[in-house]
């Protein structure tokens, strides 16, 4: 059982500020994934969480407990870190005895848990093997193996496929749902992918500049995203937002063109386009934006087509395969109404519709 409480989290490394006060809530066997670009501050949350940096204010508590001068060994936490961290000269048995004898376990105990998360991992073939005759995927198999054999309440993980290719990447991402599943263990993962976080996460955090602008599980993130960071931040192909004026019922772009759909009565908007909200009618004529096609990206079973606005605004439409546009043509973009979404365009904040 493990339930994670952060109430006013900050972190200050000598004169800069890192984090500016997070509260968050995680409860027992949840899956949530931090994401966010580069140096938002991902990694230091998961440090302070593990114990390896100290917190400099705010509370931390697991299960009620207050944290905050817990040594890392005794929080019940384990960490596997992107480099891996394995002991070169030791075999994949022993770097997984390691710290499982550190924790004081009879001989018995530590074999029969290495043997269970050899099995789990499929890493019995391997046992007798040194890090260096390893593949890259391997490794981190192991890396998790020894943070698994301590059977930690909580599992820590810091963009552990950040160093894998991309066919590896999406067969460990599967390994790592389905150990959640087997264990049932809290796991807090890191990454900057938000393929990932959709893909692991039951919540997922959105963290920008030290603070966290959303949380919630993908779907909502994804269909209603609390602002244009958000918004722009989950979802691939990235939504497009098109600075709108309103005209009568019509909201039209600088340069030309324009859709008829009711907006929020907000002085200024951003209109908020996934791919998927959009239609394309080859030709010049019709109501709609005017738009020319850039490129159209074919991925098999279905196709984006990135089209540039009136306002130089580039945006994508999904289409199907058999309709493909070449670069230069004339086109008309509709969109669905019950697919758009509406942000200030003072604050970037979510409007409802
Ligand atoms: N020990 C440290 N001393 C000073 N500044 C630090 C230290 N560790 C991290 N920082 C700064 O804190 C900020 C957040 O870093 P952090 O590693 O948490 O970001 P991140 O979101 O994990 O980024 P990435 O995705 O690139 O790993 C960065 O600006 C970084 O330079």
């Amino acid at each position: 059982m493990a339930q994670l409480s952060l109430r006013g989290i900050k972190k200050r490394f000598k004169n800069t500020d890192v984090l500016h006060g997070i509260d968050l809530e995680i409860g027992d066997r949840e899956f949530v994934v931090f994401v966010g670009p580069s140096g938002c501050g991902k990694s230091t949350l998961l440090r302070l969480i593990a114990g390896l940096d100290p917190i400099s204010d705010g509370d931390f508590f697991l299960n009620g407990q207050k944290m905050n001068d817990v040594p890392p060994s005794r929080r019940g936490i384990a960490m596997v870190f992107q480099s891996y961290a394995l002991y070169p000269h030791m075999d994949v048995y022993e770097n997984m005895a390691f710290g499982a004898r550190l924790m004081g376990l009879d001989k018995p105990e530590v074999e029969k848990r290495i043997a269970e998360a050899a099995r789990m991992l499929r890493l019995e073939p391997l046992l007798q093997r040194k890090p260096r005759e390893l593949s890259g995927g391997q490794r981190q198999r192991v890396a998790i193996g020894r943070a698994l054999v301590r059977k930690p309440a909580v599992f820590l993980l810091d963009e552990p496929l950040s160093n894998l290719d991309a066919a590896l990447r999406s067969d460990v991402r599967l390994e790592i749902a389905r150990l959640h599943h087997d264990i049932g263990g809290t796991m807090i993962y890191v990454t900057h992918d938000q393929v990932e976080a959709m893909t692991l996460a039951d919540k997922i955090v959105v963290m920008n500049a030290g603070r966290i602008e959303q949380v919630g599980s993908p779907r909502e993130l994804y269909e209603t995203p609390a602002n244009t960071f958000v918004a722009t931040f989950i979802g691939s192909p990235r939504m497009t937002l098109v600075d709108v004026k309103r005209e009568g019922d019509r909201l039209v772009i600088d340069n030309g063109g324009g859709v008829a759909i009711a907006a929020p009565q907000d002085a200024k908007v951003k209109l908020g386009l996934r791919s998927d909200a959009v239609r394309l009618t080859r030709g010049q004529a019709g109501e709609g934006f005017a738009a020319t096609v850039v490129y159209t990206e074919y991925l098999g079973d279905n196709a984006y087509v990135y089209v540039r606005l009136a306002d130089q605004t580039l945006l994508s439409a999904r289409t199907g395969p058999n309709d493909l546009y070449a670069p230069d043509e004339a086109v008309i973009v509709t969109v669905d109404p019950s697919a758009v979404h509406f942000f200030s365009a003072e604050d970037g904040r979510r409007l409802a519709p």
